[in-house]
């Protein structure tokens, strides 16, 4: 039997082939042999390789009344492959949906048969397709479909998550209850997990900023599991069966530790920001300042409006209504969506590198209400950088660490290409500017060794004969070819944030770059004196050594209640 159905990818609508169980059972039977349309490129499952789809071929998905044949479906195995390959090795994909007719919807039949296309393309591509939502339409039912690829033992995708928000708003509960599975006390009782994990010191890592992981499963499911009795959840356990993984970058609160918090927010490259609101106390204390933080370093934000079992309704609708006023204001710009189905969820987070949507949830940790659905969210999030790993290496250092036994370990993310243990590469710029070869002995990955690690991923390495004291937060570590070279003067565009007066010629800060962190002087501005919300081209120069830097990345410029943001427009390279 043969049937017509059609699926939409990307905004394009595209009639599949028929589905009938003969085609599905054949193709899944695929998996394994050599498909001609990987063959060329690909490696292991195929992931690594870019492949430009024709755009001859994109133009035959709007036709919607073709009867499948070969063609037809390695088209649909191309596109799908393009879209793995855009998006991480993941899509969501609408069955029953066309953009080129106001047809919607599929009967039983038709939805089952290109149900089995969709499970045999996906298998092919060593992926899992799991059911999102469904609902009905005038022909029909329309269904979504989450397809994510399964990796590698030991393998997955990361996607950061810094986590900010006032003094008791609940950050260290909500990552207790999200990464131990158990619900809060309303007394502390989930955040004493992360107390007492915080202060562990396993593999080396410890840190002012606490770190937290979240794993799912190819087919969307969470993986950390409840613990009643050690306390504490095993890295390397969820690391091996997730697909993906969600570190939380746990930020502190108080205003004392805004150095930390810019820190993290710069230094650790977060993906999101999630930004706590508990609903009784409102919007107080650091929650303005951490969400223009994340504005001006365009992390896209979400809001999760904690302790709603505690909060008269009056009092939880003013802080939604004061939030949604904040984030719609001139400022901000941004598009809130109050989240409540699983319907919200989908359209939130398939839209949210978008920047402009912010989505508010409404949780309660002591009854987990809404938290399914926060999970849900966290599930479909999606690494925001592109990472190209067939370039020379490059490693930035936000971290270091003295282990006994193991000597100088450095932690920090693979920005460009692959680092394999054993490679040597330049170490720099020390306080003279230079660059000096250091091997790296071993590494780890989430606390687990591996024998290599790729651009996106974080790391620790540890290093041969190389003095910790010899190591700064902002150091790299990159290819000997690639000729690094450090530089003392740069030039900025920068917006004052805020100021209790003027800012001239002379003026010192503190400069935060990705982990670089150094006082740095205003030489030159093309205004004379500068304001709160003024912008400037400002010319800087660092005080103590030179810096490896570059740009188009953003920055931070602070001093007490001083902040000023703003992006590096060009490196300085003959300043002594
Ligand atoms: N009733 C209720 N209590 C909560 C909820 N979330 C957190 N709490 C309680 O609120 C208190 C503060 O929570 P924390 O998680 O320590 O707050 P925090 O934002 O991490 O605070 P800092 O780490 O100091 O920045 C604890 O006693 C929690 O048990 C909630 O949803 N409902």
């Amino acid at each position: 039997m043969e049937s017509v159905v059609v699926a939409k990818q990307n905004g394009h609508a595209v009639r599949t082939l028929s589905a009938d169980s003969n085609r599905s059972k054949n193709s899944t039977s695929s998996k394994n042999t050599s498909d001609n349309l990987f063959a060329p490129t690909a490696n292991d499952n195929g992931f690594h390789d870019e492949y430009d789809l024709d755009d001859d071929l994109l133009g035959l998905s709007k036709d919607i009344l073709v009867s499948p044949d070969d063609d037809e479906y390695d088209l649909l195995m191309r596109q799908l492959r393009q879209r793995l390959l855009e998006n991480h090795g993941e899509c969501v994909y609408t069955i029953g949906e066309s953009d080129t007719s106001d047809e919607v919807g599929l009967s039983e039949e038709e939805l089952q048969a290109s149900l089995a296309t969709l499970k045999s393309l996906a298998e092919t591509l060593n992926c899992d397709c799991t059911l999102l939502r469904e609902r009905s339409a005038d022909q029909g039912k329309v269904e979504e479909y989450l397809i994510r690829r399964r990796f590698e033992e030991n393998d997955f995708l990361e996607v950061k998550v810094a986590v900010v928000g006032n003094v008791d708003a609940g950050k260290s509960t909500l990552l207790g209850v999200l990464t131990h599975c158990e619900l809060d006390n309303g007394r502390g009782y989930s955040r004493q997990k992360l107390f007492r994990h915080k202060h562990e010191v396993e593999s080396g890592r410890t840190s002012s900023i606490g770190n937290e992981i979240l794993g799912f499963s190819s087919n969307g499911s969470v993986v950390n599991q409840p613990n009643p009795h050690a306390g504490h959840i095993d890295w390397s356990d969820i690391c091996q069966q997730s697909s993906k993984v969600i570190t939380f970058v746990d930020l502190a609160g108080h205003e004392r530790y805004l150095k930390t918090t810019v820190f993290g927010m710069t230094g650790h490259l977060p993906d999101f920001c999630m930004l706590m609101v508990g609903s009784n106390a409102g919007i107080i204390g650091t929650t303005k300042e951490h969400l223009g933080l994340a504005l001006a370093l365009n992390v896209p934000v979400f809001v999760v409006v904690t302790k709603i079992d505690m909060c008269p309704e009056n009092i939880l609708q003013e802080t939604l209504k004061l939030l949604v006023k904040i984030l719609k204001s001139p400022g901000c710009r941004k598009i809130p969506v109050l989240v409540s189905t699983k319907d919200d969820v989908i359209v939130t987070a398939t839209n949210f590198t978008s920047e402009r949507v912010c989505p508010i949830f409404q949780i309660s940790n002591v009854t987990g209400q809404n938290i399914d659905l926060l999970k849900m969210f966290l599930n479909l999030l999606n690494c925001r950088t592109k990472f190209d790993d067939k370039v020379l290496p490059e490693f930035l250092i936000d971290d270091t660490f003295s282990v006994p036994g193991v000597g100088t370990v450095v932690s920090g993310t693979v920005m460009k290409g692959i680092i394999n243990s054993g490679d040597v590469l330049l170490l720099g710029p020390d306080l003279l500017g230079k660059f000096d070869p250091a091997q790296v002995k071993s590494i780890h990955r989430k606390r687990m060794p591996v024998k290599d690690v790729r651009a996106g991923q974080t790391a620790a390495f540890a290093l041969k004969k190389v003095k910790r004291s010899s190591i700064r937060k902002g150091m790299v570590m990159v290819h000997p070819k690639s000729n690094p070279q450090a530089v003392w003067e740069y030039m900025g565009e920068v917006l004052v944030l805020h100021h209790p007066t003027t800012i001239s010629s002379k003026y010192q800060a503190m400069v935060h770059c990705g982990s670089i962190r150094q006082t740095a002087s205003i030489l030159h501005m093309n205004k004379e004196h500068l304001r709160t919300g003024d912008k400037a081209s400002v010319h800087f120069r660092f005080l103590k050594n030179p810096e490896f830097i570059k740009p188009g990345t953003k920055f931070v410029f602070r001093e007490g209640r001083t902040k000023a943001v703003g992006t590096i427009t060009e490196l300085l390279k003959d300043a002594p």
